[in-house]
């Protein structure tokens, strides 16, 4: 019968069979696979009461308004307006629940984090470029519980609190630094966050930005910018493609690859020579250290588990930190009224003879308020966190699938007119009353009274909350105490320049280069910056 078939279909008009081969029969294909693999109301009734949201395309859903991360935030915002705090897109097969309100992601990723700390799989970003090894990517589950253990192990408030004295004085070199070379304050800025992290991590201190480990780990993160974002990569928005061979999306296991060729030797080669000098007894005391020593392998990691654990940490605390340093200045220069009032907090607090210390931190009200508008005004990335929910859920009558993404819609929240008037002027005044530090807010029980939601939410929350917040307070409280910050003058007309206020193209909020003038205040700081780096510099 099947042979009768074949014959029938071969004396078919070569037109008729063209067209059968080259378009019926593909889309018969694509339609099947479609309806397959993606849940509709015909399937599943409960999907009458998904969340409201904006009536996506046939098949690509909402692809489109989402695949161009420079734009997702105005959509975000626009949509939150229209459809309320948790509102439904679809992104090819993919459900997304975007929670903007504090109560429902108190509601949601806090009190049932049990639920909603998953990941959703991305083959391409997680699988492949990570080799499923990286912390940030991970499914929730076993093996994510180990890592997560060993983040927190390095990251807790009590051990936080003893890396101080590395932040103060890679802090020390930072002011140093600016003051003798301010026109490259976006690279000091990135050194002194990468040496943070590889000193309490690998013991090794970056003493100059023209080093190759540095900038080989800020590679790894600007890889990531091109691959992170929700719709960046096909594959990672409907997984079930990677069935299909990769040309049809872009090459994206070659692609991958690449970074994956690019991100492991680092970290091998991190983790391998720390284990050799381990052997050699010439190791120093750091965390990866005791880390190797515990002996990972009976927690089931292999070497390139170990490696990514630690240099994922490296990667996770450099560009944040660094893009939130750096989009203080650009922001410094944009209002100079809150440089004003910042520096005449902190001169009346600690006065023109010596830099502000950690003991400064409680009366320095205005300082803590500057970053917390800082962190709500540009958070980590552009479009929000994933996190993925593990079992069917029901919120305020609204069915939540197993498996939807549910994103932490943090410029719906940050940016929500109701709570913050002008939320698009830099206004830290908005946080003062705001006495309690960041890590605290996370766990408030009124949701309406957090800070921001910039350091996620649940159990994937930001386990480096503690080192970020310590350095944002050292490094933005001196940079006031010793600079006068504002716009570049133009060496020609003597006009002042507007600085660039664009962000790097791509995933993360990263201010992209930007001209700035920071002059010293007096000669009396001028000295004591000398002074204090000559004293550092003894230490070392
Ligand atoms: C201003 C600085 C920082 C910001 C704004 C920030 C923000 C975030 C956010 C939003 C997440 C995802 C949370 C979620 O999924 O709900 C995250 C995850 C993470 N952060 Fe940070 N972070 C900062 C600095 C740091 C530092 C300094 C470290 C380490 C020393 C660090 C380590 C991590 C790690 C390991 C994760 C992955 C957590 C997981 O998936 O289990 N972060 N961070």
């Amino acid at each position: 019968m099947a042979n009768s078939f074949l014959m029938r279909l071969f004396e078919l008009p070569t037109w008729q069979l063209t067209v059968l081969l080259t378009v019926v029969l593909p889309t018969a294909i694509f339609l099947c696979f479609y309806f397959y693999n993606t849940p509709t109301v015909l399937t599943d009734r409960r999907r009458w009461h998904l969340p409201p949201g904006p009536r996506g395309l046939p098949f690509f859903g909402n692809f489109f308004d989402l695949a161009y991360p420079e734009t997702i935030r105005e959509k975000c915002l626009h949509w939150q307006k229209k459809y309320g705090d948790v509102f439904y897109t679809k992104i090819g097969g993919a459900d997304y629940v975007w929670l903007s309100s504090p109560k429902a992601v108190k509601d949601l990723m806090d009190k049932k984090s049990a639920i909603y700390s998953s990941r959703p799989p991305v083959p391409l970003a997680g699988d492949t470029v990570s080799a499923g090894r990286r912390q940030l990517f991970m499914p929730y589950g076993p093996r994510y519980r180990v890592v997560r253990k060993i983040s927190h192990a390095l990251l807790n408030i009590t051990q936080s609190t003893g890396y101080r004295p590395v932040q103060n004085l890679e802090s020390k070199q930072l002011l140093f630094d600016l003051l003798h070379d301010p026109e490259h304050f976006y690279d000091h800025n990135r050194r002194y966050s990468a040496s943070v992290i590889i000193t309490i991590t690998y013991g090794q201190r970056i003493s100059n930005w023209d080093n190759e480990l540095a900038r080989s780990v800020y590679k790894v993160v600007n890889n990531m910018q091109n691959y992170a974002s929700p719709g960046a990569w096909m594959v990672d928005t409907f997984p079930s493609l990677q069935v299909f061979p990769e040309w049809m999306f872009g090459n994206w296991r070659t692609f991958g690859r690449k970074c994956h060729e690019h991100d492991a030797p680092i970290y091998l080669g991190l983790w391998n020579s720390l284990r050799k000098e381990v052997e050699d007894g010439k190791a120093k005391d750091c965390f990866c250290k005791e880390f190797m020593e515990s002996d990972p392998e009976k927690l089931g990691m292999d070497t390139l588990q170990c490696a990514y654990q630690c240099g994922g940490l490296v990667e996770a605390g450099s560009e944040t930190t660094s893009a939130a340093l750096n989009s203080f200045l650009l922001f410094a220069v944009l209002n100079p009224e809150v440089v004003r009032k910042g520096q005449e907090e902190v001169d009346r607090v600690v006065g023109k003879d010596r830099y502000p210390s950690w003991e400064d931190e409680e009366e320095l009200p205005y300082i803590r308020a500057i970053i917390k508008e800082l962190l709500r005004i540009r958070p980590a990335n552009k479009v929000g966190m994933q996190h993925c929910t593990v079992e069917d859920d029901w919120y305020e009558g609204m069915f939540i699938p197993k498996g939807a993404t549910v994103m932490l819609n943090w410029w719906g929240i940050q940016y929500d007119e109701n709570r913050w008037s002008s939320p698009y002027d830099f206004k830290p005044e908005r946080y003062l009353g705001y006495d309690l530090p960041a890590a605290s807010y996370i766990n408030i029980s009124d949701p309406n009274k957090r800070d921001h939601v910039a350091y996620g939410a649940g159990r994937r929350v930001c386990p480096g909350v503690h080192v970020a917040e310590n350095s944002l307070f050292l490094n933005i409280s001196r940079i006031l105490w010793a600079f006068d910050i504002g716009k570049k003058t133009n060496a020609g007309s003597g006009a002042r320049q507007e600085p660039n206020e664009e962000m790097v193209p791509g995933w993360l909020c990263i201010p992209g280069p930007f001209e700035c003038e920071i002059t010293v205040r007096d000669q009396d700081r001028m000295k004591i910056i000398e002074e204090m780096w000559r004293e550092a510099e003894k230490e070392l």
